[in-house]
């Protein structure tokens, strides 16, 4: 028991694992599918944030090109022509700051000695009133108030003479005052060349608000035109062409970009500790994430960083759904697939089982055909094929190789020519649907050259889409020893109705003569009767051999015997009709019922029966005739009704012929009745001439009842 149901379970084990592993291996393609797709479609995204990176770049990047540009152009103008006047200034700022500049302020901060500063600040004041050299009372000077202080001593200042446009400006501020803007001041003198400074806070005297970011693009200029070496440049400083770029006002248009696209945008400074220094409003500043599209700028000598930051929206937009989709339909295939292999899994153990059932029947129905020794066939219509089993062929002494190919033909051929007929007949009935069953016994040859009986039973097994049958499948059993038996049965039934009727025959029939005997006259008289009844005439003869006894005697008894055979014969030939029938009731007398539709005609039956004998001439040497003759008595009832009983017919013919032998012999007495007469046995009879099997005895065939 536990091992049938271990047996059960493994194939059940092993297909669910079957079906796992479909599955699984669906699931790991459509996520290995799912995850190509989704690097493909960041690869796609990173493009787009590229190419959208560098459009945002360039909304601001040709602005500070021009701006460093024209800076550096102006300072070398201005190396050549010495320290700018104001109004020169003045139309330099407006030049500058005119045309998509990205510059919001120009300033013209010359070098000044710490001994030079209070002359030099003196000349300023002459020129622009109230001028005076400060610088941010706090360290970080970005307050936008007037809390300034006198410019503390230092080597060298770098106070802002000129300013455009003059409103906000850092008028007087000594630049010097902050190392971070001189850093890049600096490198600007040793190069020769425009440097941004980092950002910062612009100083907006006297001009509350926001702290507003920015920084400063400082273009040297010398006392001549741009000397060779660093120590010529530091030399020959002048002072600078300082221009201010705001960042909001820089960063405007790259603002709107990114945001017209849902993107964050961050500017870090990367030369000093990766310092953000602008921001998205509102966006959380953090070190670069991935997806994040990262681009280098260089604003005039200093390495900027932007990162554009996808916003939710952006990669909602963008993100492509082919991905999901496809790990979607490929996990869905995947299950389906699975679904699908168990189903053809059950199927299949389903089929197996039903394999296992078709099996088992099969071995039944081949034991119950070894069994009962039965040979099977199975014939193709169309083809004429025809299927046996070794037992068909064994059943004819024949095996089933030496009979190949066997088709309708071969069963032909070995088939009795006698039983072609009924077999086909019946095959064309079972075809025609008259007989549910094809069943027929015939012969067939057996290989020794003996006839086989063959019990043949089938029916159609299979038909066409219109029902035209295709095939026919039945059994062959050998039926030769039950025929054999039938046929002993109707051989002894054949001899026992021989017998009967040879039983029947002695027991109504004379042997001597072969006509009936003195028992059967009643049965016989009365059938005659029967049909007299009907309205037909009936008449009864009686006739006896003369002198017989002298026959006997004179020629021995057997002599005697062939006499009555001739004589009996030669009345049953004279009989005329089937219900005319002749009796030996004695020894040598005989008794002929016969109809006639008139007396005449009955006394001409007579004289026909007196003729024939006289005919035969048969030689009676002690007879007066000289030859063998008989007495006739004749009684014939015209109209015989119900009345008229066979010992009345036998007394009133017997009574004729006693009168005939009496007359003398050899002659005929006829006694004729009408209707309703000679019916009756006359009282002194009665008892007498009983012809009944009760009265007859082997004595009476010694002789004849006289009265
Ligand atoms: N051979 C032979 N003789 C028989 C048979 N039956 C009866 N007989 C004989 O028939 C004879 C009848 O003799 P009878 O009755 O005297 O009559 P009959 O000699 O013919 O004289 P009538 O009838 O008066 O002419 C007897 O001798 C019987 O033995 C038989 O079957 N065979």
């Amino acid at each position: 028991m536990k091992q049938g149901s271990q047996s059960r379970l493994l194939p059940l084990a092993l297909d669910a694992a079957l079906v796992a592993v479909v599955v699984l291996a669906g699931l790991l393609a459509s996520i290995g599918a799912f995850r190509s797709l989704t690097q493909k479609a960041a690869a796609q995204q990173r493009e787009v944030l590229n190419a959208i990176g560098q459009s945002v770049v360039a909304a601001f990047d040709l602005q500070l090109v021009r701006a460093i540009e024209a800076l550096e152009v102006s300072g070398q103008l201005l190396s050549v022509q010495g320290q700018p006047s104001l109004d020169q200034f003045r139309r330099y700022g407006r030049g500058l700051l005119s045309g998509g500049s990205a510059l919001t302020l120009l300033e013209w901060q010359p070098v000044v000695s710490d001994a030079d500063l209070s002359a030099f600040e003196r000349r300023a004041a002459a020129e622009q009133r109230g001028y005076r050299i400060v610088e941010p009372a706090a360290a970080e000077g970005g307050a936008a108030g007037d809390d300034f202080i006198a410019a503390r001593p230092r080597d060298l200042h770098l106070p802002v003479l000129y300013s455009w446009p003059e409103a906000g400006a850092a008028l007087g501020v000594d630049m010097a005052f902050d190392p971070r803007r001189m850093r890049s001041k600096l490198l600007a003198r040793d190069s020769g060349s425009p440097v941004a400074s980092e950002t910062f806070s612009l100083i907006r005297r006297g001009q509350p608000g926001p702290v507003v970011l920015g920084f400063a693009v400082s273009a040297p200029v010398y006392r001549a035109a741009r000397p060779d070496t660093v120590e010529a440049r530091r030399r020959e400083l002048l002072g600078f062409l300082a221009g201010v770029i705001e960042m909001p006002a820089l960063m405007r248009e790259a603002m709107r970009r990114a945001d017209a696209n849902d993107l964050d945008l961050f500017v870090y400074d990367q030369d000093e500790q990766h310092r953000l220094i602008f921001g998205a409003a509102g966006a959380e500043p953090a070190p670069g994430e991935e997806g994040d599209a990262v681009l280098s700028v260089d604003v005039g000598g200093r390495p900027w960083q932007l990162v554009l930051r996808p916003r939710p929206a952006f990669v909602g937009g963008a993100r492509d759904q082919l991905p999901l989709l496809a790990l979607a339909l490929g996990s869905l295939a995947s299950l389906l697939m699975g679904v699908a292999v168990a189903r053809s899994l059950v199927i299949r153990r389903r089929l197996e089982r039903t394999e296992a059932v078709l099996a088992e029947d099969r071995q039944y129905l081949s034991n119950v055909l070894d069994g009962t020794a039965a040979g099977t066939w199975d014939w193709h219509v169309e083809s004429g094929r025809l299927e046996v089993n070794e037992r068909w062929a064994e059943m004819l002494g024949r095996s089933r190789s030496e009979l190949e190919p066997i088709t309708g033909t071969t069963w032909e051929r070995l088939c009795h020519a006698g039983d072609l007929i009924a077999a086909n007949d019946a095959m064309k009935r079972h075809l025609a649907g008259q007989e549910e069953r094809y069943a027929v016994e015939f012969r067939m040859r057996h290989a020794d050259g003996r006839w086989v009986w063959v019990q043949s039973v089938g029916s159609i097994v299979k038909r066409d889409a219109r029902g035209r049958p295709l095939r026919l499948a039945g059994t062959h059993m050998d039926v030769s020893c039950r025929k054999a038996e039938e046929e002993c049965l109707q051989e002894d039934a054949r001899a026992l109705e021989a017998a009967n009727r040879q039983l029947r025959d002695l027991a109504i029939l004379d042997p001597l003569t072969g006509a009936f005997n003195r028992r059967h006259f009643n049965d016989v008289c009365l059938a005659a009767l029967a049909g007299a009844h009907r309205g037909h005439a009936v008449g009864l003869c009686m006739l006896d051999v003369d002198y017989f006894k002298p026959y006997n005697d004179h020629y021995g008894h057997q002599s005697g015997d062939a006499i009555l055979k001739t004589v009996a014969q030669a009345l049953k030939d004279n009989l005329k009709r089937s219900t005319d029938a002749l009796f030996r009731v004695g020894g040598e007398e005989f008794g002929v019922i016969f109809s006639a539709a008139s007396a005449e005609s009955a006394q001409h039956f007579v004289a026909e029966l007196g003729a024939t004998l006289r005919g035969l001439a048969l030689p009676h040497a002690r007879s007066p005739f000289g030859h063998v003759t008989a007495s006739f008595g004749l009684a014939w009832w015209a109209a015989p009704t119900s009345a008229l009983t066979p010992e009345a017919m036998y007394a009133a013919a017997d009574a004729a012929l006693y009168e005939a032998k009496r007359a003398g012999r050899d002659q005929t007495v006829f006694h004729r009745f009408e209707a309703g007469e000679g019916e009756t046995l006359p009282q002194a009879l009665t008892g007498r001439h009983s012809l009944g099997v009760e009265a007859a005895t082997d004595d009476a065939v010694d002789g004849p009842v006289r009265a």
